[in-house]
């Protein structure tokens, strides 16, 4: 499969609702897609999920379209490729980026599933055909806020919520939380917020039956999550501190947390979340995957991989209609008492609409 021409644009769009971790408040979404195109045509997409402030990674919207435009777009355009896995041996060669890499990447791996006539599902190994979605809910000003959300998307049948948290937020919201919804699902985000020397709040949510809390200590770290698990009941689940396999392999042995919510982004692409996902199976390790408040094409991603065998708990797919008031894709992503349907048309199995696309596209870059 020859690489033929690649398209990236830059899109901003508005969020249904702004959206409020420890990191800040989030009302816009800028960010880039990949489109790559194959010599008969075809068609290939891909997202990268940075932000436009480095906040939650240390890449940032501008930064990702100067890797991808500079670096990594030229080292792939022409180039004949026989199966995307080649394409992360190939990016490897630049540190880190992952976001960036793994916008090209996705796109090549949706233009080889479409190439062989098959569901980007099948091509990565899935075998579920509908998947279970939770949601994540961001920090409300008011509890009475946060306990509307939580009723409504409780009603809409999500199996799982949860509550982003920090410093000043965290034991007496989740007390209140825990005495209108004792039986709920339910887990934490501290995105990082605390440090070991917090360790007497977190070991107050120990009462609260929560379902992991994730990533409670710093980006990055292994060693005082592995004190803090000893220390706590709930299980820690990392976001921020598994940016590849060998991180994976690294908090497993450990102890580092017994859950990792696998984002497609912060591990550089599908080839090394597929390797991960097959190390957490032989380690026993629970799994489920992450969202960064993707438009319906790094949706259709998180989708995908989704249906693979261990991705045992809800993950962050929500619908479509959680974030926009019209996404990228037709049709939209719709869940249905907490299910999805897993596509099963070649590729990721939604159409990007390129109409919608176009209102919300910034600036385009193509390179034959
Ligand atoms: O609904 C989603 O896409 C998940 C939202 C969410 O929780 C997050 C999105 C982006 C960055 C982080 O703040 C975060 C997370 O930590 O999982
Ligand atoms: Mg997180």
């Amino acid at each position: 499969m020859k690489i033929d021409e690649i398209i990236v644009y830059k899109i901003n769009m508005r969020m249904k609702n702004p959206f409020t971790t420890s990191f800040g408040t989030e009302h816009d979404r800028l960010f880039l897609l990949v489109e790559v195109k194959n010599e008969d045509g075809l068609s290939g997409w891909g997202e990268c999920t940075a932000s436009e402030s480095p906040l939650y990674i240390e890449e940032f919207t501008e930064s990702s379209w100067i890797m991808l435009n500079k670096f990594l777009i030229p080292m792939i355009l022409k180039k004949d490729i026989e199966h995307p896995d080649e394409v992360h041996e190939l990016f490897s060669v630049f540190k880190r980026n992952h976001l960036a890499k793994s916008a090209i990447e996705g796109a090549v791996w949706d233009l080889y599933a479409k190439s062989k006539g098959i569901s980007l599902s099948e091509a990565l190994g899935g075998v579920k055909s509908s998947i279970e979605v939770g949601i994540s809910l961001g920090i409300e000003e008011y509890i009475e806020t946060l306990l509307e959300n939580i009723r409504e998307k409780t009603e809409e049948g999500y199996k799982r919520i949860k509550v982003k948290i920090k410093p000043g937020k965290d034991v007496e919201v989740i007390d209140k939380v825990r005495e209108h919804f004792p039986d709920i699902p339910l887990m934490v985000d501290a995105n990082s917020a605390y440090t070991l020397d917090d360790i007497e709040t977190l070991k107050k949510l120990d009462p609260y039956n929560l379902m992991m809390i994730e990533q409670p200590l710093a980006a990055g770290d292994l060693i005082d999550h592995a004190k803090l698990q000893k220390e706590i009941k709930t299980p820690i689940c990392l976001d921020e501190s598994i940016h590849c396999y060998d991180d994976a392999r690294k908090a497993i042995e450990l102890g580092s947390g017994r859950i990792i919510n696998l984002k497609i982004g912060r591990v550089g692409g599908l080839s090394e979340a597929k390797r991960i996902h097959d190390l957490c199976v032989q380690e026993n390790i629970a799994m489920w995957c992450g969202g960064m408040l993707e438009s319906g094409v790094g949706r259709a991603h998180n989708i995908a991989i989704t249906s693979l065998a261990n991705f045992t708990l809800p993950g962050d797919t929500a619908a479509s209609s959680r974030y926009w008031e019209k996404d990228i894709i037709e049709p939209e992503v719709t869940v249905q008492d907490g299910i999805l349907q897993v596509p099963t048309k070649p590729g990721i199995g939604y159409d990007v609409n390129r109409d919608e696309l176009l209102k919300h596209t910034v600036e385009v870059k193509t390179f034959r």
